[in-house]
């Protein structure tokens, strides 16, 4: 690979993604070179005028009578990540509460529908709240977790999940993308397996949704969750999506009984009875601001592609790659992701052990990574907004620094926020 600034340049101008970077506020123009579009993607230019409507005419003007477009606003931006982002069918997701929360529904509701079963799988790699709330649900439940080792850079290997699955297992959560290193699952072959074996399993599409492609309904996925504010770039705290197949979801109950989730809501019946399809894993009143954010968020990556976002994702994952090779590995620097890009989701991670202090001083030059404990620098260059010479610049500023050792004057202590 040519690793000039020329050829980086080169990519860019060949780039068909070019013209989505104007569609967010600040890219290229406040200079920062943002490679945490895996924690939080940065907002769509249309965004702020989407929430002044909501606000300006739907609530201060429409007030409650803009319920009547509020109510379905849950499903409909559900409908638009199915059919633009999830590859799966109008009527299988729904945009609500948290992804904590619905992972908490989904899986309560999985292992119901697995009655005589005792065991919950997850990996020892999956991000932290999916592995607390399967040891919260496991506790109350009185089941067991089978935590199955994964190699922190590579990821979880198929062979080892494939030990710990038997006739006493419930359900399996997994993460498509996983949040450390990167690691792509193979969705489709772990779904079987699982099936195979008589279990489900609910998938955390948080780091894959908008970044890598993603094909519910040819993958014969039945359950998943993910975030809105990572490359859907919905915005702080925006609610979570998850998706039922559609095949399931009558037979399927969760266990929060809230009215959102009720037949004929207005009726205000004296018991709990779920509305048939997605929309019985709702619960209470949609956060409906954050809800047009979403929308705004997930109609630009459906028009820019999933398969166009992941092919550029792997493109700028790879040149990361090169570079590191070429220019971190003599300071110590490690790939912490697996090298086989079809292995990749859209961020690459690096070890080292001065990792943290190395986040501080690229934060203080307008890079911005984040540190992953214990030892990791996670670059997440989203697709949509981040040029190949941004991730060049980024790289070359690392490598600076590490040169320099002006990282070595940031304190060792880790910060509240990482
Ligand atoms: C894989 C994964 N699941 C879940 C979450 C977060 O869940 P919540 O939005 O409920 O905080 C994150 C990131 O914060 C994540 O990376
Ligand atoms: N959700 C976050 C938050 O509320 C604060 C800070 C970071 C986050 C993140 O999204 C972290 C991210 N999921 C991760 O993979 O580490």
């Amino acid at each position: 690979m040519d690793l000039t600034r020329a050829a980086a340049e080169a990519l860019d101008a060949a780039d068909p993604l070019a013209a989505f970077r104007d569609r967010f506020a600040g890219a290229g123009e406040d200079g920062l070179l943002y490679l945490d579009g895996n924690s939080l993607g940065r907002m769509p230019v249309e965004t702020p005028a989407a929430l002044a409507r909501v606000v300006e005419e739907e609530w201060a003007r429409g007030l409650v009578r803009s319920w009547s477009s509020w109510v379905g606003a849950a499903t409909r931006v559900g409908d638009l990540l199915a059919e633009g982002v999830l590859g799966a069918r109008p009527g299988e997701v729904l945009v609500a509460d948290s992804t904590t929360v619905d992972l908490y529904k989904l899986l309560v509701a999985a292992a119901d529908a697995r009655p005589g079963r005792d065991v919950l799988v997850c990996s020892a790699d999956d991000f932290p709240t999916d592995r607390y709330v399967v040891a919260g649900v496991a506790q109350a439940r009185g089941m067991t977790v089978r935590e199955v080792p994964a190699d922190a850079d590579e990821g979880l290997d198929p062979a080892v999940l494939a030990t710990a699955l038997d006739e006493r297992v419930a359900v399996v959560v997994l993460s498509a993308v996983a949040y450390r290193s990167g690691a792509l699952a193979d969705v489709a072959a772990v779904t079987r397996t699982a099936r195979e074996a008589g279990a489900l399993v609910v998938w955390d599409l948080s780091h894959a949704a908008g970044a890598v492609p993603v094909d519910l309904a040819a993958d014969g996925v039945d359950l998943a969750v993910g975030c809105t504010y990572k490359y859907l770039n919905g915005g702080p705290g925006a609610p979570a999506f998850l998706y039922v197949r559609r095949e399931l979801q009558e037979r399927l109950r969760q266990p929060i009984w809230g009215w959102f989730g009720q037949r004929d809501q207005f009726a205000m019946g004296p018991a709990y009875d779920p509305v048939p399809g997605v929309e019985r894993f709702a619960v209470g009143t949609p956060p409906v601001l954050a809800l047009a954010a979403v929308e705004v968020g997930a109609r630009l990556v459906a028009e820019a592609g999933v398969d166009r976002l992941a092919a550029k994702g792997r493109a700028l994952g790879e040149l990361v790659v090169a570079l590191a090779d070429a220019w971190l590995a003599p300071h110590g620097v490690a790939l912490a992701s697996p090298r086989d890009p079809a292995r990749r989701g859209a961020h690459v991670t690096l070890a080292s052990p001065s990792a943290w202090q190395l986040t501080q001083a690229l934060v203080d030059r307008g890079v911005v990574p984040d540190f992953r404990t214990p030892d990791r620098v996670r670059l997440g260059p989203a697709p949509l907004y981040t040029r190949f010479v941004d991730v060049w610049d980024a790289m070359a500023c690392l490598r600076d620094v590490l040169a320099s050792g002006a990282h070595e004057g940031y304190p060792a202590e880790r910060s509240r926020v990482t």
